[in-house]
């Protein structure tokens, strides 16, 4: 598994061409293995910029590359063995087990109807304990609670060895150990990593740089300490947001108040 670079050119996006834009014309460059926030109020366009990214929508206008490749030139399961993406839907393949599930990641690395070799067990062991899923490989994914079958579609995406690794908001559903657990994973990944993410102060902790999203318009790129600044976050979500410094730790943390 190695990162890969992403490019993202002059990228819109409607539902049909004479409608108005969801996503109007965006461009920012990530280097390989940098993390991507990617924040916004509800209906700002985070989804719609990420089913982009993993070749769900094609662009309007512009294109984006993985590396030196446009992804719309690439075959779909060329594109599966760079991009992988965690969604919010879960799928509902609940008969089949945690094992099975994280196997299939493995699919676009097999040819044709080729049955798993050696490799593709070892790779889906790895994920399995990554995730810390040794104990539920077994277990049928419908009686998993929602955070454990979120841990089971991060381990799937890992198993699939991406470059470039989409994320919908991978905290859902995670309590705080495990929250915890999933952004010191993200940080150890060496892929370039894209993430919608709803906690600023998270984003903040987490991500090299931020995306703000604004009525479908990208108002901020860049790292976070100068994409959250107290004026574009209260702007962005309507609220009024101010930067305080903890006493522990001395670190920045934003705060959240409805405006008067
Ligand atoms: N296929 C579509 N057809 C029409 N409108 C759409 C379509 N997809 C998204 N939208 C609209 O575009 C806007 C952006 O949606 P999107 O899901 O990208 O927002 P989001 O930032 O992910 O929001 P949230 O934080 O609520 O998940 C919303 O107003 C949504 O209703």
């Amino acid at each position: 598994m190695s990162a890969a670079s992403l490019a993202v050119e002059d990228v819109s996006w409607a539902p049909r061409r004479d409608r108005t834009p969801i996503l109007h014309p965006t461009s920012f460059a990530l280097n390989a293995g940098d993390v991507l926030g990617i924040v916004g109020a509800n209906g700002a366009g985070k989804s719609t910029l990420l089913r982009l990214l993993y070749r769900y929508h094609k662009p309007l206008t512009g294109r984006i590359r993985v590396g030196v490749d446009d992804i719309w030139a690439l075959a779909p399961r060329a594109v599966a063995r760079r991009i992988a993406a965690v969604l919010q839907e879960q799928p509902t393949d609940f008969a089949l087990t945690v094992r099975d599930i994280v196997s299939l990641g493995r699919t676009p690395h097999r040819g044709g109807w080729a049955v798993s070799g050696k490799r593709d067990q070892t790779i889906v062991e790895e994920a399995l304990t990554r995730l810390d899923l040794g104990g539920f490989a077994h277990r049928q994914l419908g009686t998993l609670s929602g955070g454990e079958r979120q841990r089971v579609m991060v381990a799937r995406a890992l198993a699939q060895e991406p470059q470039v690794l989409v994320l919908d908001e991978p905290t859902n559903h995670l309590d705080i150990r495990h929250q915890l657990e999933m952004v010191a994973l993200i940080r150890s990944l060496d892929l370039t990593i894209v993430t919608a993410l709803h906690d600023l102060n998270m984003a903040a902790g987490v991500c090299d740089k931020i995306l703000l999203l604004r009525h479908g318009q990208m108002t901020g790129f860049g790292p976070p300490a100068t994409v959250l600044s107290e004026t574009t976050v209260s702007t962005a979500f309507n609220v009024a947001a101010r930067r305080e410094r903890l006493s522990l730790s001395q670190d920045d943390h934003l705060t959240f108040h409805l405006p008067h």
